[in-house]
Order: C-alpha cells, then structure tokens, then sequence
C-alpha cells in the first residue's frame, strides 16, 4: 500500500534553484493575521491553560494587510461565546524539540510530546480556546487565554461544541458507567480544554464558590452561541441533577489502560487496505474500554472518563489519562502580605501610581487573576523542585508582582507599577517595543 508519505510531491523548484514552500507539501508559509495584545507580558506566570484565569484578556487586531477591511472577515463571529485561536509559539527562543518532554503535571516524569501541550513541539503552534468578549471592527476582545503580548496570530475558528466536543454515542449510563460522589476528585489544576471549566470554579476567584449546577457552572459546560445561549441555559437547567453534580460529570471511576494496543495502529499510516483492521480494532478498542471500566484509584495512571451534558441533552464524553487531572500539587491557596494588598490599591484608579488596570475593569478583577495564575502553581518542574525558596516574579497587566510558595501556599509580598509597560495601541509597533 502506498502510504501519504510515498505520494508527497516534491516541492517545485524556484527560478534560484530552491525548493519553494508548497500546500502540497506542507509547508505553509503563514502570515500572522495579527498579533495579540495581552494582559501577560511574558512566559512566567501566564496560565498554562486558558481555562485557569477567567479575568486574562486580550486584543486581536486583525491587520489590514491580511484584509483591506479586517471587519469583514469578522462578521458573524460575534455570534460565537468561544473562539479556538491559532497562534505560534514565538518566544520559544532556538527552536528546538525533544520527543519526549516534561510536563509540569508529571512532576519531572516524561511522556511523548505529542500527548502534551509543550509549547516546545516540531511546529511550535498553539491552540486556544478563548471566550469571545466582543467583536468591534476589525478586533476581537478574549478572556481566558494563556498566550504572551505580541503572540503572533495564524487563525480564529469559532468553537462549535457539537463539532468539536466529542460525544459517546449513548449517554453514560449505557457505557456502564456509575458516578460515584464519593470518588470524585477535583480537576483543580487540568491541562484539557474543553472540560475543564470547573478549574474557574475552584481558583478562589470572587463567583468560584458556587456550587455545582450554577448559572456559572452551567454556562462553563455550554455552548453558548449567541443564537442559543438562553434555550442552552434552560435545557441544562432541565436536566436530571445527577448530570451536573461536580461541574463536568467528572466520573468516578478509570479505565483500564487499554490504549497502548489500539494506539499503535493509529500511528501508522492508514490507507484503504488497512481502514477495515483499523476500524474493526477500533471497535475492539472501544470495546475493551467498556469492559475494561475499573473503580478509580485501583489503578493508578490509568485515563479515565470526564463526561458533561452536552447542548442537547446528549453526554459529551473523553477520556484524559489520569495526571491530565491529578495535579502534582493540590491547587494553592493564595495570601496577600497587607504590604501588597496596600501596592494593589495604589494600582487602583484614583490611586497613589495615577495609572489604572489595561486589561482588568477593577482592582479586584486583578487580585482575582493574580490569585488564579498562583493558586494554579505557575513554577517550572525545576523551580519547584529545586529552587523553592526563590522569589517569583511575573507581571500582569501592569501589575509587577512578587510572590514567594511555602507548602500548599503562594504569598503575594510586593505589586509594583510594572516598568516595562508596552503601548497596546498598535500591535506591530507593541513589538518593536517588546524587542520581538
Ligand atoms: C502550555 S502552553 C499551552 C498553550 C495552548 N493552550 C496550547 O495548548 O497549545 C501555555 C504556555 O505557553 C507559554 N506561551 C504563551 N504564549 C507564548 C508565546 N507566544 N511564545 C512562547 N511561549 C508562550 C506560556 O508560558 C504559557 O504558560
């Protein structure tokens, strides 16, 4: 069988000789439709997900030079509550990448890049999925993002849950599953993207002790287009209670790992000849999950299942192995010396430092995101393992904050005016200013 790889065309050459990029080929020459202006100035203290601060906004602007009237390509997307941003890695420095990595999750243990969100990956792309606050011309405003100032934008697709979130083709029950209350663990510190609103929920954030089945946490577990948003509320507000216990459904129970044998044909090349062996062992796969379900925590590092009602009532279903959902570290509780909360309103408007917030409405919008970047525990593996009592230092917005971890707990000592502040009027400019 011919394998994609044998069919690949050979890159037409240029009048010079050299092999020009080709969609063929794969090699897409991109051209950022923008770049974004952000709340994080740099890779220290940006969420690792975009679900861990709520309150982490950012400005697309999308340049005239990709569309005469960048407002155009932007109708209709204001119907969208959520936008899937492609973007480039652009500080990754030399580009370079390992097959395995070291994921903060693992807490120093190593797993193929591919089953990670490493920034550090053969094509150092990133993928987002933001709330869309609004859309105004030629620009669209996100919260929750975990992407740097200047981060250079390839594309904005809309999240449509009934595309994008997969569905098992019965509801729960029917996949001999049974939520165990007592089992459930709090996904405090998750890595997902689509399930893991509830991490909002537990990071101390001002409406984050709302209980489960709230308009908040429903809306966490919706898609909310514009067009749909209140029937969507009112079905999941319909729905039996059991379906929103803990936020997304969180299952109680593991599966066995019955990944490694099934996986191994995904990783060749499937051609036509090899489509029947490929879906008859994906059927065994599936199969063999089912049977394979095991009450959680008798097996340990095994995926398990995070199931949440879907838009129509159905249950969306993945699978995440187990450290995509155990932290390494329960999630910190985050203190303010009375020192910082001092610095903080003197950030305030109509403080002492005559400024006021870029990105956050209020003071308390930005202590609420200071409190979900630590209680998250934005340090490296190594950090936290071999430099503890070293300070850190991250800034947000144009708040410069430093803050010291102890067991089980980061401590805001010091927010200071940030030095470096980037104009954000325009962003190609904001990069010269970044020195990017
Ligand atoms: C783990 S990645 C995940 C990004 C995205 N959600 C994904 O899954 O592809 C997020 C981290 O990338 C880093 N980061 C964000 N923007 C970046 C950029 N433009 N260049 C390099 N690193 C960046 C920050 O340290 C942030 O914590």
């Amino acid at each position: 069988m011919r394998g994609v790889a044998e069919r690949r065309p050979c890159a037409p050459a240029a009048p010079c000789g050299c092999a020009q990029p080709a969609l063929e080929t794969g090699n897409l020459l991109t051209e950022p439709i923008g770049y974004l202006e952000s709340c994080f100035s740099a890779k220290n203290g940006t969420p690792r997900q975009p679900s861990i601060c709520r309150n982490s906004r950012a400005c697309l602007k999308i340049r005239k030079s990709i569309f005469n009237n960048p407002e155009h390509s932007l109708m209709g997307l204001e119907q969208f509550s959520h936008v899937w941003i492609l973007f480039v890695f652009h500080k990754n420095g030399h580009l370079s990448y390992k097959a395995k990595v070291q994921p903060p999750r693992l807490n120093g243990a190593k797993t193929g890049v591919f089953s990670t969100r490493s920034p550090h990956r053969p094509n150092a792309i990133g993928l987002t999925l933001a709330r869309l606050e609004k859309v105004e011309g030629g620009a669209v405003y996100l919260s929750g993002i975990d992407m740097i100032h200047g981060t250079p934008v390839l594309d904005i697709k809309p999240y449509i849950a009934d595309y994008d979130s997969p569905r098992s083709e019965e509801p729960l029950g029917a996949l001999n599953v049974q939520s165990n209350h007592h089992q459930l663990r709090p996904a405090s510190q998750s890595d997902g993207t689509a399930d893991t609103c509830d991490q909002r929920l537990l990071s101390g954030c001002g409406k984050a002790q709302q209980g489960p089945g709230t308009e908040e946490n429903l809306q966490c577990l919706e898609d909310r287009t514009a067009e749909g948003n209140s029937q969507k509320s009112r079905d999941s507000a319909e729905a039996p209670h059991t379906l929103l216990e803990d936020g997304e459904r969180t299952v109680g129970l593991a599966l066995e790992s019955s990944r490694s044998d099934g996986m191994g044909v995904a990783e060749e090349q499937v051609g036509p000849q090899d489509l029947k062996s490929f879906l008859d062992e994906g059927t065994e796969r599936s199969r063999s999950m089912d049977l394979a379900l095991v009450p959680q925590g008798s097996s340990a590092g095994t995926p398990w299942p995070s199931c949440h009602a879907g838009t129509t009532g159905r249950v969306t279903c993945s699978v995440v192995p187990t450290w995509v959902k155990e932290a390494p570290a329960a999630s910190l509780h985050v203190r303010f010396t009375p020192h910082a909360e001092l610095d903080l309103r003197k950030l305030s408007p109509g403080g002492a430092a005559q400024v006021s917030f870029r990105y956050f409405e209020s003071t308390e919008e930005a202590k609420c995101a200071i409190e979900a970047v630590l209680s998250a525990d934005p340090r490296s593996v190594y950090r936290r393992k071999l430099c503890q009592d070293r300070l850190f230092f991250f800034t947000v917005d144009i708040a410069h904050v430093t803050c010291w971890f102890g067991d089980g707990f980061a401590e805001v000592l010091r927010i200071k005016l940030a030095s470096e502040l980037v104009e954000m009027t325009d962003p190609e400019e904001s990069l010269v200013a970044l020195g990017s």
